[in-house]
């Protein structure tokens, strides 16, 4: 089976192109290859499928197994993926997601993808949550960007506390269901910080949705301005508000393509 290992920003996926079939068990084959001892590693697997009511359609896994409704990152490296294998010679494309339909623009240069602006719709903002968990009480704003969030203000936070604090957050009864969890910096009104605990894959590098949802946050405070750069660990993102609709902007890079052989263990194995 062949596949291409894909990232922006750091945020890695291995792609399959199932326009003409697909492999069985994908969440279980998404947990497996994305075990970054036992798999080729990566933090989940993005089928590129028909678009129904789109070009293509995006079916995400996180590295759990378990779907994703939308990927920021995954998205933009969905496009690049279309267009440099010459699946489509569209710069603006239209992909399905389980979150429903998002257009892309795609940037190329000397005829590969270099850079993918994202409409990403409109974001959901609810009351902040007090949420209690044995590393502490913090308050937490619930985002929804096709998929949910949780975003915490903080003056700074490292990454061992993303590592210590997030799963406690993601799991809170209080904010009604699992989420992928930000804790974010105002730097100014143009540069945000973000680190990241992502809902099935755990700390990332990056995560656009994750970004989206932090300028939300943001804005909704009044704390940055309509155009903001995101940093993350694995680079910088630019968020847009346009029309009460966010506009992502980022790179997406085509790490190695590959191809495994990879059956089943039986199950005594593991
Ligand atoms: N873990 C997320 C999906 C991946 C999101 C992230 N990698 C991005 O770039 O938006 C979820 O289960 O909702």
């Amino acid at each position: 089976m062949k596949f291409v290992k894909m990232e922006g920003l750091g945020n890695d996926y291995l792609f399959l192109n199932c326009l003409e079939g697909e492999p069985p068990e994908l969440p279980r084959l998404a947990k497996t290859l994305s075990d970054r001892h036992f798999g080729v590693g990566a933090d989940g697997l993005i089928c590129v499928k028909p678009g129904q009511a789109g070009d293509f359609t995006m079916e995400m896994y996180n590295a759990d197994g378990s779907r994703g409704a939308m990927c920021g990152n995954g998205i933009r490296c969905l496009g690049k993926f279309v267009y440099d294998s010459g699946l489509t010679r569209k710069c603006c494309l239209t992909i399905q997601t389980d979150a429903g339909p998002r257009g892309l623009e795609l940037s190329v240069r000397n005829g590969r993808v270099a850079e993918v602006t994202v409409d990403m719709g409109q974001a959901q903002i609810d009351e902040e949550v007090y949420c209690q968990t044995a590393a502490g009480a913090f308050w937490v704003t619930p985002v929804e960007v096709g998929n949910p969030h949780g975003v915490v203000f903080c003056p700074e936070w490292t990454e061992e506390e993303t590592a210590r604090v997030g799963p406690l957050l993601e799991h809170c009864p209080r904010l009604g269901r699992r989420r992928n969890i930000e804790f974010l910096t105002v730097e100014d009104r143009e540069h945000l910080t973000v680190r990241v605990w992502e809902r099935g894959s755990g700390v990332t590098l990056a995560c656009g949705t994750g970004a989206c949802a932090s300028f939300a946050a943001a804005r909704r405070r009044d704390l940055c301005g309509p155009k903001a750069q995101v940093h993350l660990p694995g680079g910088s993102l630019r968020v847009e508000e346009r029309e009460n609709r966010l506009f992502m902007t980022g790179p997406a890079h085509t790490v190695f393509r590959g191809e495994t052989d990879f059956l089943w263990h039986s199950e005594t194995e593991n």
